[in-house]
Parts: structure tokens; C-alpha cells; sequence
């Protein structure tokens, strides 16, 4: 009965994302006020700067990045793309994979990256013009663009990595959105680590205190509500020894009607080693 229910939750799931809306989607979180880079305190510089600090601090090393649950947006490999010479892009639709082709291959997509691409130059000393070499870098280490499912115990194709797994995940609001409970979301980050070699590292973004989003106009999509301490229990659970925890509040501007998320947490955790 218990595995049912369970198969039932995420075919109700995976049926809410068939009407989810790319466009709309980046339109509602990576626009202002969500990534304005004018403004010390939006979401999208601190998103940014988290990631740059956990890729650049010396302990994050090898040669495959790879982004679980990557969306419609490539901001969360900006900083790894300098640091692995491979980074694979997934998700679960192909309306996602294609609106990632679409920047790759140059073709025009639905959000212009540029103010982006600067940023991350900005934080790492170079001149905002460098944003053209850092997008052809993009361009050069993005090797494939792959579907994945974070509920299989094995959420991609066997051949899709070495034997050995990836040197480092990252991976930003995805499983509190597909996971329609806790134990979801725990099994879920289980379900990935197995994609990850002993000791590798997993940079986890995720809301906290969000029960629902906007995946498209009229597109309500549920979500399982976290807070801290859960977060910090499903990593333990699930194989991962927590290095750092960082949680950023949403002012009220930010609050903009597409979600009610109330926060946003960065952890840097590591695969415990097979004793
Ligand atoms: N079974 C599956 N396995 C893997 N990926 C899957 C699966 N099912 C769906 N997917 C894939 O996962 C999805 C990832 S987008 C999930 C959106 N998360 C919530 C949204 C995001 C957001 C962004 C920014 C801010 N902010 O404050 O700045 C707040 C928030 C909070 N609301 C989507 O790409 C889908 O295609």
C-alpha cells in the first residue's frame, strides 16, 4: 500500500510539470527585483556568490560538474564551468533541455544571460567584458544536455557517466519541487549521491518554507516545505557530510507572487567515503 501511495505521489507530480512554462518561468525568478545586480540584497547575486565562494575556496577539484535538475537556466554552473572541464546539464522535460540548446547552440532563448555572465566576471576579478570568453568557455565545457529523473534510484542513464561518478553536483530549487513529501526529498538526495564519487562535493540550493510555485501562468505547482534543520537531517540521512549552511531571507519586495517561498538556503556537503 505504502508503495502505492508512494508511485501515485510522483506520477501526480511529473503530471504537474507537463504544463510547466519555461519562458514564464524565468520571466517570474530570473528578472528583477529576484536578479536585479544593482541591489546588495537580491536573491540572484547572493545565489551567485555562493556558488562562486563554494567553487572557489581550493577543496572543490576534478574533471565532471554535473547540474541535477538544471531547469531552464545555466546560472548555476557559471562559476564551476573555470574549475571542470566537463559539466553536463539535466532535467526531466524536454522543453527545459531544448530552451538550454537553444542558448548553447547561440539560437536566441528566452532569457538574455549577459547581465549574468558579467556578474560572475565581476566576482572573479575580471573585467565585465570578459562576459563573451566566459560564455564561450560555457559553450565549451557543456559536453550534453541529459534527461534525468531524481526518483529512479539511478536518475540517468547508466552510460550518461564514468564508472566512477561525477567529481561534484550542484543542484538548485529542484527536489523540493518534484517531491511531493520529506521522505521524497531525502530519498531523492540519495537517489543522486549515487552519482557522485565517494568524497565528491554537492552544492544544494533549494527554498525554504515554500508550499507551492508558479511554473507558468495558472501553473500551480506543489512543493514540500523545508526548513533548516530538515535540510541539514536529509543530507545526514542520505550519505552527506554538511561543510557549510548559508540561508538568505526574502525581503518583502521579493515576495512577488510567484511562490511563497520565504527563504533560500546554499549548503556545501560532501559524499562520506565508504568506510
Ligand atoms: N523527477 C524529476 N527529476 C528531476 N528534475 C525534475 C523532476 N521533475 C521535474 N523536474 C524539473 O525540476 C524543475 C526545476 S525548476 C523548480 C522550481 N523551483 C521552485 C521555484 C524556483 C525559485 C527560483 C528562485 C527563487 N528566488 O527566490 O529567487 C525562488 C524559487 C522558488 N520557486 C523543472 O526544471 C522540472 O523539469
Amino acid at each position: 500500500m505504502e508503495e502505492k501511495k508512494r508511485e501515485d505521489g510522483l506520477v501526480a507530480m511529473a503530471a504537474c510539470y507537463q504544463r510547466f512554462d519555461p519562458a514564464a518561468y524565468l520571466q517570474y525568478n530570473y528578472t528583477p527585483p529576484r536578479a536585479d545586480f544593482e541591489r546588495k540584497d537580491s536573491i540572484v547575486p547572493w545565489k551567485l556568490a555562493c556558488l562562486h565562494r563554494a567553487f572557489n575556496e581550493g577543496d572543490v577539484t576534478g574533471e565532471l560538474l554535473v547540474d541535477v535538475g538544471s531547469g531552464p537556466t545555466l546560472y548555476q554552473v557559471l562559476s564551476g564551468c573555470e574549475v571542470f572541464n566537463k559539466v553536463l546539464l539535466t532535467d526531466f522535460l524536454e522543453v527545459n533541455r531544448q530552451e538550454l540548446r537553444h542558448w548553447l547552440q547561440d539560437e536566441g532563448c528566452n532569457l538574455d544571460w549577459t547581465p549574468y555572465l558579467q556578474h560572475v566576471c565581476k566576482l572573479e576579478g575580471r573585467r565585465p567584458s570578459a562576459w563573451t570568453e566566459k560564455a564561450a568557455k560555457l559553450r565549451e565545457v557543456i559536453t550534453d544536455i541529459l534527461p534525468i529523473d531524481v526518483h529512479r534510484p539511478q536518475p540517468m542513464a547508466l552510460d550518461a557517466l564514468p564508472s566512477s561518478g561525477a567529481d561534484c553536483l550542484v543542484s538548485c530549487f529542484c527536489l523540493e519541487s518534484v517531491s511531493p513529501d520529506l521522505a521524497a526529498f531525502t530519498r531523492a538526495l540519495g537517489h543522486i549521491g549515487r552519482l557522485l564519487r565517494p568524497g565528491g562535493h554537492l552544492l544544494l540550493i533549494g527554498a525554504l518554507g515554500e508550499s507551492y510555485y508558479f511554473g507558468g501562468p495558472g501553473v500551480k505547482i506543489p512543493v514540500v516545505p523545508l526548513n533548516e534543520a530538515q535540510v541539514c537531517e536529509s543530507l545526514k540521512e542520505s550519505g552527506y557530510t554538511l561543510i557549510r549552511l548559508e540561508v538568505y531571507t526574502l525581503p518583502q519586495d521579493m515576495r512577488v507572487g510567484v511562490d511563497d517561498v520565504t527563504g533560500v538556503f546554499f549548503a556545501k556537503a560532501k559524499k562520506i567515503k565508504q568506510k
